[in-house]
């Protein structure tokens, strides 16, 4: 009769064997016979984010779902997790505090984390979130009271029908019908209640989360360059990730588990001593002290496998994903096998971790009954000693069963509870350590906006650079960009064009020396201000995953759909998009896969032209661009420029699309080393009249570029 089932189910995933669809693409440079450095620079990119976004789909070992109709005997089950919540096992180091710390320390943090989220349990102000905690508070213990009462009723309708039916005479509704029905009431009571609970809840988590992430995101956007550049976005969105759901499972841990089970530990306890002695609560405590002790070293204890087993299984998906991208490599090389093996290496040390995730299991769980049983059987028999000696009642039997029975519910789920406490609140500590991140280009208090009074001229004054300490790249660099001049920068691959740059727009902020535009120093104006006057079409395209009109509009964000056309003729592409079946709504793909580099460089230039800011940057923008199409999209920007008087920087290798500045700066190990326009510099024979007649005999293999170039110098 106490029989019931308890069952449960266990999905496994091998997270790699997923479909996976990659379009790589070459481009080559026109010069140099070989992939150009934006392309090397995308694919790497795109191989990085490819291999960090499959190093999120980690499997864990935890059944995704647990399905619990009753409860039979104390079974360890592996706690129900979130279906998403996958990598919960994964390291973290990209994030991670880098020193290891000690577990007194740790506990400190734990302590402020669950402090910190107690403030959401209970914001200050906020009566809503309030009222909603309470009244879950109250449905649950509600819920537990009556899930006491239960075995109660089950006492008594078992010793009202220890009677004799034939000679006293009665059915089991006249013996026992309030019974029954308080019985039924009372279960489903419980349930309705622990569900209500869950219901009222849910805005509070929810909330929680949303305010979380959405300050941590902003954060994210707030900080340098530098930051992201440094840091995997895949371990970024991994710990946004991780520690949002972290915090869902923590408040719920919190607030319904931990507490509702020391809550009925205590109550079965009470009512043990209550009703049949100190000695039956006794054990039950000592059981239940036993229990959790076992579970939580053992948990402890497999957490090891668990990592081993994510660990391999992060390595097979980055060796999967990596091989796949390189796909044209493998084949190059004929290297198959040798990825094959690299592969299978990787599985090899899955299985054998995920067999000792399952072999520990079934330690984990054998122990628990173990103790769950004994001491069942123990009180048992304790009873059944009082039922021969007549001071219980065969009902009383059956009552301290179920009362001790129910208490297996919880403590099924001790361990995984436990082992998720744990992680969550080591992703919460990530992501709030992301939230304490430094942001290192900062404003002056009490900014002044940047006032172009001279019309935008830009001064370089001795500015010194590097990435690294001890790799200077800009030396005391001094230089005058004159206002409504179009400028150009050239000089050999790595010696910082790009940077320079970097330095107007404050990505970095200067390591000695000052940076001036129209007379004030970058630093002392606003952010805002400087961000809003510059535009930049930088080497690499960033496209969005959404459609052509989407990422041209993202100059301004409230230009008309006429703006964004206009835009896109200047940049000679809305000829070629109005061609395509679905036009402007053509999706480009992630990072703008599904469209050609040149294609991709024409909807940046569109962007910036939409923008139009008074001072334009442009990096290599044409570099992938037919000569033909290139000479129609520069004419264009000529003569917005002109048209305009905008100040326009120009970062080019190719010197035709900038031999007619007004002045061209030559940059040689960190400083200017020539300076002056086409003619000027062709007279010097320096470094420019180098670089110049090294293409000038590539040209003059192309007559058609020949005719172009000719053409453009004379207009
Ligand atoms: N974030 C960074 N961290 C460290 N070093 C960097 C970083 N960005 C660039 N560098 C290095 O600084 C140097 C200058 O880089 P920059 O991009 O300015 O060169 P560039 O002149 O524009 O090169 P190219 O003509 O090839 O585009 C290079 O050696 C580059 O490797």
């Amino acid at each position: 009769m106490l029989c019931r089932g308890f069952q449960s189910r266990i999905c496994a995933q091998q997270p790699w064997s997923r479909p996976c669809a990659i379009v790589a693409r070459t481009r080559w440079s026109p010069q140099s016979g070989v992939p150009s450095r934006s392309f090397r620079w995308n694919a790497f990119q795109r191989q990085r984010q490819e291999t960090e976004k499959a190093q999120a789909r980690v499997p864990d070992d935890a059944p995704v779902k647990v399905e619990v109709t009753e409860v039979s005997r104390p079974e360890s089950a592996e706690k129900p997790q979130p279906a998403s919540r996958n990598a919960n096992a994964a390291p973290n180091a990209d994030i991670q505090s880098e020193k290891s710390i000690s577990n007194k320390e740790q506990r400190k943090v734990d302590l402020a984390i669950m402090r910190e989220m107690v403030r959401y349990l209970w914001p200050k102000g906020d009566l809503g979130t309030k009222f909603r905690v309470s009244s879950a508070l109250g449905l649950l213990v509600a819920a537990k009271v009556l899930n006491v009462n239960v075995p109660f009723y089950f006492k008594n309708i078992v010793d009202s029908m220890n009677i004799d039916f034939m000679s006293v005479g009665g059915t089991a509704w006249t013996v026992a019908g309030s019974m029954l029905i308080a019985y039924g009431v009372t279960r489903i009571g419980a349930a309705v209640f622990t569900e209500l609970r869950n219901a009222v809840f849910a805005s509070v988590a929810q909330k929680a989360i949303r305010n979380v992430a959405r300050n941590v995101f902003a954060h994210l956007l707030r900080l340098d360059l530098n930051f992201h550049l440094s840091r995997q976005t895949g371990g970024l969105t991994r710990a946004l990730d991780r520690g949002t759901k972290g915090i869902s499972f923590l408040l719920t841990s919190m607030l319904f588990h931990i507490f509702p089970t020391i809550l009925e530990i205590s109550l079965v306890c009470g009512i043990l001593t209550y009703n049949y002695g100190a000695s039956f609560a006794a054990i039950t405590a000592g059981t239940m002290v036993a229990y959790s002790a076992f579970t939580i070293t053992t948990t402890s204890w497999r957490t090891k496998f668990r990592r081993q087993a994510n660990a391999a299984d992060n390595q097979g998906a980055t060796v999967a994903v990596d091989t796949l991208i390189n796909y044209e490599a493998v084949k190059y090389f004929n290297n198959e096998k040798y990825e094959v093996d690299r592969y299978d290496k990787a599985l090899k040390q899955y299985e054998d971790a995920s067999i000792k995730v399952t072999t520990s299991l079934a330690l984990l769980n054998s122990g628990q009954n173990i103790i769950f049983s004994g001491a069942l059987a123990a009180m048992m028999y304790m009873a059944a000693n009082g039922v021969a000696t007549g001071t219980l009642t065969v009902g009383d039997l059956v009552m301290v069963n179920q009362l001790v029975f129910q208490l297996s519910v919880p403590l099924n789920f001790l361990g995984s509870v436990y082992r998720e406490l744990r992680q969550s609140l080591l992703d919460m500590e990530t992501l709030f350590n992301l939230q304490k991140v430094n942001v290192t280009v900062k404003e002056v208090a009490n900014p002044r906006p940047l006032a172009l009074t001279k019309g935008g001229e830009i001064r370089f004054e001795n500015v010194q650079f590097g990435y690294n300490t001890n790799r200077p790249i800009l030396k005391n660099l001094s230089m005058t960009i004159p206002a409504g001049k179009k400028v150009a920068i050239v000089g050999p691959s790595g010696c910082g064009k790009s940077t320079i740059l970097r330095l107007l727009f404050r990505s970095y902020d200067v390591q000695g020396g000052k940076i001036f535009i129209d007379g004030q120093d970058i630093k002392e104006v606003s952010l805002d201000s400087l961000r809003q006057s510059i535009g930049v079409v930088p080497q690499d395209t960033p496209l969005f995953n959404a459609t052509i009109e989407h990422n041209i509009r993202y100059g301004r964000i409230d230009a008309s759909p006429e703006d964004v056309r206009k835009a896109a003729q200047r940049a000679q592409i809305h000829d070629h998009i109005s061609r395509l079946p679905e036009g402007y709504d053509t999706k480009v793909g992630e990072r703008g896969l599904m469209i050609s580099g040149g294609e991709k460089q024409r909807l940046a230039v569109s962007r910036l032209l939409l923008k139009d800011p008074p001072l334009l940057f442009f990096d290599e923008a044409t570099s992938a661009l037919d000569t033909y199409t290139e000479q129609t999209v520069m004419q264009n920007i000529n003569s917005i420029l002109k048209e305009k008087k905008r100040t326009s920087l120009f970062v080019a290798h190719r010197l035709r699309t900038i031999f007619d500045s007004d002045i061209i700066f030559v940059l040689r190990d960190g400083v200017v080393a020539e300076q002056g326009t086409h003619p000027e510099l062709l007279e010097l024979k320096g470094l420019y009249a180098e670089l110049w007649s090294a293409q000038e005999v590539t040209l003059g293999q192309d007559p058609e570029l020949e005719r172009n170039l000719d053409e453009e110098r004379r207009s």
